[in-house]
């Protein structure tokens, strides 16, 4: 898989939301997109996954415009969005295997997620029974089944108590030894124990790229060092 994203500008209105955008991503990697609130990082996920259109510059999966080659780009993209959108008069499994269906996804693939992400006692849940931790794996659920290489994580476990954290960011360190990840979080203890690589956009501009060592370079701490590049 390989993304590269070159002079993205994305506009609401007067307001610029992301500004002259580039990022490259070579290898498989979980990396951490960092930045305070409003700082553009929903809005460069949704960019990537095509659910925003962009007004300048272009992205490019494994070499193809995504705005040009929308359903092959989507194949190989999983999004899981903030605040994780389901249907909650919905049962788990039943869920999933209309999201399969979508995709054209063999049933086998459904048993073999609802294993993947640790929800199989609860497979036969409504979904609006479910705790928010379980709600949200089905919804990395749903971003997995169609196996793609790209995942797309906005804020995957905002919300949720510190045991859910864990479990989740299990599932998702699973998940990143074969696929590229890229995740967007508040947490710095999240950074620090998932992702090999830190990208952090201020104001819709990228302020740091690079290996999480560097990031932090003289700081104690991930969170001294976000402050001193965001304040
Ligand atoms: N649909 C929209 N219409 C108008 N403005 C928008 C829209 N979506 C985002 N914005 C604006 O674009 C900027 C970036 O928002 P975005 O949601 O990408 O930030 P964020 O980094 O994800 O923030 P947070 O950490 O609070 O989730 C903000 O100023 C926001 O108000």
């Amino acid at each position: 898989m390989s993304l590269k994203i070159s002079g993205l500008t994305k506009k609401f209105g007067e307001q610029v939301a992301l500004n002259d955008i580039n990022i490259t991503i070579a290898n498989n990697e979980i990396i951490g997109l960092l930045g305070p609130n409003g700082a553009g990082k929903s809005t460069l996920m949704k960019s990537i996954t095509g659910v925003l259109k962009i007004d300048e510059g272009e992205i490019l999966l494994d070499e193809k415009n995504v705005s040009e080659n929308e359903i092959e780009s989507k194949k190989k993209i999983g999004f899981l969005p903030e605040n994780n959108p389901l249907y909650n008069e919905m049962y788990v499994k039943e869920y999933l295997q209309f999201v399969a269906n979508l995709h054209n996804i063999k049933k086998e693939r459904v048993e073999q997620v609802i294993d993947l992400v640790g929800i199989t006692p609860e497979k036969s849940k409504k979904i609006s029974q479910l705790s928010k931790g379980y709600k949200q794996r089905v919804g990395l659920a749903q971003a997995i089944l169609h196996e793609p290489d790209l995942l797309i994580l906005d804020e995957p476990t905002n919300g949720l108590d510190p045991n859910q954290i864990v479990e989740i960011r299990n599932v998702i360190k699973e998940i990143g030894k074969e696929k590229t990840v890229i995740l967007s979080t508040h947490i710095m203890q999240e950074v620090e124990a998932l992702c090999s690589r830190v990208i952090l956009i201020h104001q819709g501009k990228i302020l740091q790229d690079s290996p999480i060592s560097e990031f932090k370079g003289k700081f104690e701490s991930l969170e001294e060092a976000f402050q001193s590049y965001t304040v």
